[in-house]
C-alpha cells in the first residue's frame, strides 16, 4: 500500500556507505518524503551532509534535499529504522557489516545495491550478508541501468527490485519509485544480483578495446556475444530466463559498456591504452575515483563459470588479463582465433522462450492459446462423460 508522504517522513531508513550511489539513492529517498540517514566513516563527510547539504568527496557538485542527514555514529543511523540501503562495495562489506551485526534488526528489509562476486569465496550479496550477520536476514536487491549522477539530475531511470518475497520487493521498490526513476519487482534475485556483476566484467572489456582503438563493430559483437554468455551462467546458476533481457541484465550491460560514465569502463580503456592494472588502480584511489567491481568479480566469475561448466570466453580474456597472464592485444587475438561456429544466440532466447512458457503454463501452451486449451479440455470432458453414461 503506497503511504502519503506525511507518512512517508516517519519511515526512517539508513544507507551503508556515503559514496556516490549511497549520495544517490539517499537523495533519490529523501525526495520521495522519506527521512534517511547516511552512515559515514569520515566525521569531516557526515558534518558536510549535515551543515552544507553536500557531501564533500562524491557528487560534490550537488545540492542534497533537507530530509538527508548523515552521522558516524552506527547506533544512531540505525534507531528505528524500517528499511537499510546498503552501497557499500562487495570486496569491502564483510569488513563493513562485521561491527553492525548486532545493531541491524534480522527483519528490517536490507536492500543491496551492491555489484559483484566475493573474490575468495564466490558469493554473491545474497549469500554474503547473511553469513556475515550469522543468521537469515530480510534481504532485497536494486539493479539496473543506473549511474548514480544521472539519478542525482533526476533523469528518467528505471531499474528492478528482487526479492523472495514479492511482499517485501513491493515495499523496497515503493522507497524508489517516483516519475523519474521507475522500479519493476520481480523475484528472481539469482539473476539480478548476476546480471549486475557480470555487467562490470564485460564493461571492463568494452573500456579495453576502446583504448586499444578499436571501433564500434568491436563494440557492438563485445556487446552481443556478452548478452549470450552472461545468459548462460545465469541460467546455470538458477535464473529465471527472462531476467538477462531485461533493466538488470541487457539493460545495465548495455549502459555500462556503451556509455561514458562508468568506472569499470574507464578502467578498462586506460588498460587498452597500455597502462598496468596496478598503476591504474593506485591513481584511482587517490583521486577517489570510486570502485570498479568487475577488477575483482572477473577472476571469481571465471572460477564459478567452471564450476557450472559453463565456456565464458570473454570473462575468461578478461580474467587473464587481470591476472597478468596476458596483454589487452594477447587476449583480444585468442577470442578471435576461436574456431567459428553457428550464432548459437538464437538459440539461447529461443529456449529462454521455451522455459519462459513452461514457468507459465505446465503444458508448454504459449498464453494466447489458453481459450483454445480450455476450449478442447471442455469437450474432452463432455464427451467422457456421455461416453460413460452410455457404457
Ligand atoms: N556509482 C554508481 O553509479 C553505481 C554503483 N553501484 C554499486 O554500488 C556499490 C558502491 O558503489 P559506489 O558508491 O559507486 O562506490 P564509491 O567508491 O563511490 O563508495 C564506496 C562507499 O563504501 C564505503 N566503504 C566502506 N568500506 C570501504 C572499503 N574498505 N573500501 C572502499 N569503500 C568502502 C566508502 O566509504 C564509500 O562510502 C558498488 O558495488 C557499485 O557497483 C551500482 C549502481 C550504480
Ligand atoms: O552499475 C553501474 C550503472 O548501472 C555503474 O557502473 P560502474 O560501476 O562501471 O560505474
Amino acid at each position: 500500500m503506497p503511504r502519503t508522504p506525511s507518512k512517508r517522513a516517519n519511515v526512517k531508513v539508513c544507507v551503508f556507505g556515503s559514496g556516490t550511489f549511497g549520495t544517490a539513492l539517499g537523495s533519490v529517498m529523501a525526495r520521495n518524503g522519506f527521512t534517511v540517514t547516511i552512515l559515514c566513516r569520515c566525521e569531516e563527510v557526515a558534518s558536510s551532509i549535515n551543515t552544507q547539504h553536500k557531501n564533500p568527496s562524491h557528487l560534490s557538485e550537488c545540492k542534497l534535499p533537507p530530509l538527508l542527514s548523515a552521522t558516524t555514529c552506527p547506533q544512531e543511523a540505525l534507531k528505528g529504522v524500517a528499511f537499510i540501503v546498503h552501497s557499500v562495495p562487495v570486496q569491502a562489506s564483510e569488513d563493513f557489516l562485521k561491527p553492525l551485526k548486532d545493531l541491524i534488526p534480522a527483519d528490517v528489509p536490507f536492500i543491496s545495491t551492491s555489484k559483484g562476486i566475493h573474490s575468495e569465496t564466490l558469493e554473491t550479496m545474497a549469500e554474503l550478508v547473511p553469513r556475515v550477520l550469522q543468521r537469515p536476514q530480510v534481504m532485497a536487491f536494486l539493479s539496473g541501468p543506473t549511474f548514480a549522477k544521472e539519478l542525482m539530475d533526476e533523469i528518467p531511470s528505471a531499474a528492478v527490485v528482487a526479492a523472495e518475497d514479492p511482499a517485501v520487493a513491493e515495499s523496497c521498490s515503493d522507497l524508489f519509485h517516483c516519475t523519474v526513476f521507475k522500479t519493476y519487482t520481480t523475484t528472481d534475485v539469482i539473476g539480478v544480483e548476476v546480471g549486475g556483476a557480470l555487467k562490470n566484467v564485460y564493461a571492463l572489456a568494452a573500456g579495453t578495446l576502446e583504448g586499444m582503438g578499436l571501433g564500434f563493430n568491436t563494440a557492438a559483437f563485445l556487446v552481443t556475444r556478452a548478452c549470450v554468455e552472461m545468459n548462460m551462467l545465469a541460467l546455470a546458476m538458477g535464473a529465471q530466463p527472462h531476467t538477462m533481457v531485461g533493466l538488470a541484465g541487457i539493460g545495465d550491460l548495455m549502459l555500462t559498456c556503451l556509455g561514458g560514465a562508468s568506472r569499470n569502463k574507464a578502467v578498462g580503456a586506460r588498460i587498452g591504452q597500455g597502462e598496468s592494472l596496478a598503476s591504474v588502480l593506485q591513481s584511482r584511489q587517490q583521486s577517489l575515483a570510486g570502485v570498479a567491481e568487475g577488477v575483482a568479480t572477473a577472476p571469481a566469475a571465471l572460477r564459478l563459470a567452471r564450476r557450472h561448466k559453463v565456456p565464458v570466453p570473454i570473462i575468461d580474456a578478461v580474467a587473464s588479463v587481470i591476472d597478468g597472464v596476458a596483454g589487452p592485444r594477447e587476449a583480444l587475438l585468442s577470442l578471435m582465433q576461436r574456431p567459428k561456429g553457428e550464432d548459437f544466440a538464437a538459440h539461447v532466447l529461443h529456449g529462454a522462450e521455451k522455459q519462459l512458457v513452461r514457468s507459465v503454463s505446465p503444458l508448454g501452451v504459449p498464453p494466447k492459446y489458453w481459450a483454445f486449451l480450455a476450449v478442447g479440455q471442455a469437450f474432452l470432458i463432455t464427451a467422457l462423460f456421455i461416453w460413460f453414461r452410455r457404457s
